[in-house]
């Protein structure tokens, strides 16, 4: 656009050069102009001057042919005398000076300053008839010389005076007047020949300044002006563009075009107005996606901002269908607003549209994801008055949804500002109780080999003692630890932690393994493998003596980087569990592909397998497929005697729960292994 308020550079080019040559011509032509008038001024000035001089000359001239006719009389009457003598030689003076004069005027004498006559007429005076001015002084002078000459009579003499007085004198005097007459014609007509290259000139320059004012000036002022406009044209695109940037950067989220925070803050707000006139209301829903971080750290984030755009397209479609309008609150958090509230129906339908767009699997060039979303809903006015409380209500209700397991939505409660409140609570506290770890403790479970009743291993549990609130339980504290990203320093806690236990009892003399839970966020991280190498062989622990419980529904999620980690892992040698086992859905050729060596069946399955028939089905199921895949089981929650009988017959290897042993203290532990050392049976249990 910015591209097409320019023409093309280089006729932008051509035509600045062919302005510039044609100013430069006439540049040229205006000095030539003026040099040229003034050199011609210059010439006739000193014409001028010239002819100046010679009319002084010829006037001169006059006067001399006067003196010497003057002398001429006085010389015939005056007696043989010293003033007599005197006399003679002034009258010869004048009459050389008389010649000298003339032969200037007649041919030019750089002496006296006097060019030679160029003018037709002014020559013809000197040299033609009638006047042949020439002739006439030579004859006057002639004569005068012989009035002067003392070889001659008296009579000569008085003849030759007579000619001169009565002829000669009077032709000079007169053909000096016409030459001096001459001289002045010719003077005005040079004159008038100066003023009329003056016009000229004038003319000229007036006419090249003005063909340059017409095809120089104007077009260049033109092409000046016009590329002014241009520059304030683009000036004012490109201020309404970095305006209309800044205002959709202001109220835009930059990753999928949708309203941000702050733009939805101000349309909730406008639809609180509107419902306050219309005495109306309306829904704020806000939408997580479940496990997004997982996935964005597993697909990596540029893929993770291609299924952010894709879902917040689709739910971008499914609000304006509804009526409603949509905004991205924060990474994979998006809120949107049913203007008019809808019937319980209408927004049942709504959600399970809502569920399906979201469940629909995203496939893009590089990757095909299904997802799941948490729902959490507030109702204007009864969840909130304000935009603010609204959306964040919703956002508690989702987190709520998100906490009991995603894929579900929830209505607000007022209950669940306290919860959430003592979520963030939490959060600040467990920070701190890692700051200063002798809140924290890990406690072990025994895992028993179902067939020889003998301990084989340990899981090492997590506990938190809160200053105020005593015990509290993983159950909460670790999803808390997982959202804010604490996990990775309380996972590596509890590796070194568990690790220096492992290797003391190994000194000791105690064969068991050690079972680690190990969050996903830890497993995606890439220092883990490198970590727990270095860790055991720190402690001087071979790999297998540690296994690494990774919970099924999370790996489910991220299969690629998590297969990845997990080969790492079981290539440097570590035993890999699928924790809670049944309740991730996960299928038989995914968990083929998986290097895990044990199965680990949630104890949901174990309580129902007593209770229903179809259950322990199930159960049976999972063993026998999990043994055709060569993996080793182990039932966890076996708290009857009842429980393990069954899962022995249904050919379960290992157990795991409170039949056994509760998660204890590592001092207890430690009793309850030197008490049975190597064989131990449900039977022998001590304690609760
Ligand atoms: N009802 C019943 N429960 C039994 C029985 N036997 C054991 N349990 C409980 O079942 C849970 C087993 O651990 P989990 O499935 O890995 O489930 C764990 C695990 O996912 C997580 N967790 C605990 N410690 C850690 C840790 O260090 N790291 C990580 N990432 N997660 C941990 O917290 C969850 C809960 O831990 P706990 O509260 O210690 O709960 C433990 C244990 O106390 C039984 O017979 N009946």
């Amino acid at each position: 656009m910015h591209k097409a308020a320019y023409t093309n550079p280089q006729q932008q080019r051509q035509h600045w050069r062919r302005s510039t040559l044609v100013y430069v011509l006439a540049l040229a032509f205006i000095a030539l102009l003026s040099l040229t008038s003034h050199f011609l001024v210059q010439s006739i000035v000193n014409k001028q001057e010239a002819t100046a001089r010679v009319v002084n000359l010829a006037g001169r001239q006059r006067m001399l042919s006067q003196r010497i006719t003057l002398f001429a009389s006085e010389l015939l009457t005056s007696r043989q005398n010293y003033a007599a003598e005197i006399l003679r030689d002034d009258y010869l003076d004048a009459i050389n000076t008389l010649e000298k004069v003339h032969l200037a005027l007649l041919n030019g004498s750089k002496e006296l300053h006097i060019p030679k006559p160029t003018s037709r007429d002014v020559v013809q005076i000197f040299t033609a008839t009638p006047i042949n001015l020439d002739q006439r002084i030579k004859q006057f002078l002639s004569q005068a010389r012989r009035i002067a000459n003392p070889a001659l009579s008296l009579d000569e003499r008085t003849n030759a005076f007579e000619q001169i007085k009565a002829t000669a004198y009077y032709d000079i005097v007169g053909s000096l007047d016409t030459l001096l007459f001459q001289y002045q014609k010719d003077s005005e007509t040079a004159i008038r020949k100066l003023q009329n290259y003056n016009k000229i000139s004038l003319l000229g320059m007036i006419i090249t300044l003005i063909v340059e004012a017409l095809f120089i000036f104007r077009p260049l002022l033109l092409s000046l002006y016009r590329r002014e406009q241009q520059y304030l044209k683009l000036l004012k695109e490109m201020d309404s563009e970095i305006t209309e940037r800044v205002r959709f950067q202001t109220f835009t989220d930059s990753l999928t075009g949708l309203l941000n925070r702050l733009s939805l803050l101000e349309r909730i707000q406008t639809s609180i107005e509107l419902a306050e006139r219309d005495k109306g209301n309306f829904v704020v829903i806000s939408v997580g996606i479940d496990r997004f971080e997982d996935m964005n750290n597993s697909l990596g984030h540029d893929k993770g901002d291609e299924l952010l755009f894709s879902i917040a397209h689709r739910l971008q479609k499914l609000a304006n269908g509804s009526g409603g309008f949509i905004g991205r609150i924060t990474g994979e958090e998006f809120a949107i607003t049913l203007e008019q509230r809808k019937s319980n129906m209408e927004l049942m339908r709504f959600l399970r549209q809502l569920s399906q767009s979201i469940a629909n699997p995203v496939q893009t060039e590089h990757f095909c994801i299904q997802v799941t979303a948490s729902v959490g809903l507030a109702f204007y006015p009864d969840d909130g008055l304000s935009a603010r409380e609204l959306l964040m209500h919703a956002n508690q209700a989702m987190r709520i949804a998100k906490d009991e397991g995603g894929n579900c939505f929830r209505f607000f409660q007022p209950a669940m500002t306290t919860y959430m409140t003592r979520r963030i609570k939490l959060e600040q506290e467990l920070r701190q109780a890692l700051a200063d770890p002798s809140q924290l403790r890990l406690f072990y479970q025994p895992k028993v080999d179902l067939g020889s009743g003998s301990i084989i291993g340990v899981e090492a549990l997590l506990r938190w003692h809160h200053p105020e609130e005593g015990m509290i339980s993983p159950m909460e504290f670790i999803p808390i630890a997982e959202d804010s990203g604490l996990i990775l320093d309380l996972g590596d806690w509890v590796l070194v932690q568990a690790l220096e236990q492992l290797s003391r009892w190994q000194r000791e003399g105690v064969a068991i393994g050690m079972a680690i839970n190990v969050s996903v966020k830890q497993l995606l991280h890439r220092d883990l493998c490198d970590r727990i190498l270095a860790l055991s062989q720190q402690q001087d622990i071979a790999p297998d003596a540690v296994q690494l419980e990774i919970t099924e529904t999370h790996i489910m999620n991220d299969m690629g980087r998590i297969i990845a980690a997990l080969c790492a892992l079981d290539k440097a040698g570590f035993t890999l569990a699928i924790d809670d086992f049944g309740t991730g859905h996960s299928s038989l050729s995914r968990l083929r592909d998986l290097p895990v060596k044990v199965l680990k069946i949630d104890k949901s399955f174990v309580k129902n397998a007593m209770r229903d028939k179809k259950e322990a089905q199930i159960v049976k199921a999972i063993i026998d497929m999990g043994h055709s895949l060569d993996k080793t089981i182990i039932a966890e929650g076996i708290e009857t005697q009842e429980q393990m009988q069954l899962l022995t017959e249904l050919g379960c290897d290992e157990g795991q729960g409170y039949l056994f042993a509760r998660p204890m203290p590592v001092e207890e532990l430690d009793l309850l292994l030197r008490q049975n050392a190597q064989y131990w049976h449900p039977k022998d249990r001590v304690g609760p």
